[in-house]
């Protein structure tokens, strides 16, 4: 069964062609730039919006895996609109033309999130009615249309990963150190007592190809969305704090209402909004930030574990520990 990895030069995909190519699986990848060189891939660039661009990747193969995303906190709504929701019809649309039977779609956890706690969510739970940012309205739009096009030619699957973490991490870890020398990191948000879900990336890959290998006439998982988890959801700010103190950064210790910092990243969003015409600011705290550092999110994997077989095979603490090593070079001087 051929691969191609749409997003396969990113943090993800790039950790899922590896995993493809090390079981024996050929790969394609098609992605707008290129991050690396191996003899045993074929590199397709191009932009997913467009056919042209996207037919020729497609010859040969039989799933696709659709990981490619605009950066997740760059908050740009229409480059979202365009790349998620159009971008992917023309995915589905493409793969049926190409005669593709598997797509598996990486969706987020985050599609049924708006600020509240969410304890042990389940894959059932509604959309988000009022999503927290244009990454996750349009993140909602792409699972809706990738399971709708599941029929017995064509199957979909989601999987929602949630805060994946791992070497050539680009967001989280670069964020919060970034965040640590700016001095910013010295209080938490909250109580500290929030449990958020944190996916190892080889967990997070591990849980693609399992969904792709299960996808198939008659298949229980056919159009349907899972979360795919650590199992081991952990204190926001004590999982941050493992990353900081591992790169020799202080954790924080004192606290800050998160109610408080909630109004604050709201006033700066409105602040943002109106200055967007002359400045485009990119704040590091926004309403969704603040609310992922101050409340409980945490799902259940239990539909995965059962319909696919699926379990972590990293811990969190082994994954934290490889994490740490493979970002040495972000340790404070
Ligand atoms: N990181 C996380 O914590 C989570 C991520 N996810 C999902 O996982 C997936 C992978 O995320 P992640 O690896 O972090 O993201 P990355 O930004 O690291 O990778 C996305 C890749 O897609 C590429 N891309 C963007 N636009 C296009 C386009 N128009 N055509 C072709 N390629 C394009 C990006 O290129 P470029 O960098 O140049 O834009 C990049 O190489 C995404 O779907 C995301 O929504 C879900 C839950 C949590
Ligand atoms: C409060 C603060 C500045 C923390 C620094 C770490 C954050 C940058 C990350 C903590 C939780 C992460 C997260 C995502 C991006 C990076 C964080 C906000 C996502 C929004 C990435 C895309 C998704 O699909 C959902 C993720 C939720 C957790």
């Amino acid at each position: 069964m051929r691969f191609l990895v749409i997003g396969g030069c990113g943090f993800l995909g790039r950790h899922i062609v590896d995993e493809l190519l090390s079981r024996g699986f050929p790969v394609n990848v098609f992605d707008i730039r290129s991050t690396f060189d191996d003899g045993r891939v074929k590199i397709f660039l191009g932009d997913l919006c467009k056919k042209e661009d996207l037919m020729p990747a497609l010859e040969g193969v039989s799933a696709v895996i659709h990981c490619a995303t605009p950066p997740p906190l760059s908050n740009n709504r229409a480059l979202f609109h365009k790349v998620n929701h159009d971008g992917t019809l023309n995915i589905i649309a493409c793969c049926k033309e190409a005669g593709v039977k598997r797509m598996v779609l990486t969706s987020s956890a985050s599609v049924v999130y708006e600020g509240s706690d969410i304890k042990n969510g389940v894959e059932t739970m509604p959309y988000a009615s009022k999503p927290m940012d244009y990454y996750t309205e349009t993140k909602i739009l792409q699972e809706k249309v990738v399971l709708q096009a599941n029929s017995d030619d064509f199957y979909t699957v989601a999987v929602r990963p949630h805060g994946i973490f791992g070497p050539r991490d680009p967001h989280l870890v670069p964020t919060t150190v970034r965040t640590a020398q700016a001095g910013k990191m010295k209080f938490m948000i909250g109580n500290g007592e929030n449990l958020v879900d944190f996916t190892f990336v080889r967990n997070v890959v591990h849980g693609h190809i399992l969904a792709a290998e299960s996808l198939g006439p008659g298949s229980k998982v056919n159009g349907k969305a899972y979360h795919i988890t650590n199992d081991e959801p952990i204190y926001f700010w004590t999982f941050l704090s493992k990353i900081l103190v591992g790169l020799k950064y202080d954790a924080p210790k004192r606290h800050l209402p998160f109610t408080f910092i909630y109004f604050l990243a709201l006033i700066l969003n409105l602040f943002v909004f109106l200055l967007k015409p002359i400045k485009d600011i990119k704040p590091t705290f926004t309403p969704m930030t603040v609310c992922l550092a101050g409340t409980h999110h945490y799902y259940s994997s239990e539909a995965a574990k059962k319909d696919m077989g699926y379990r972590p095979i990293v811990s969190l603490d082994d994954g934290i520990e490889e994490t740490i090593r493979s970002f040495s070079h972000l340790s404070k001087k």
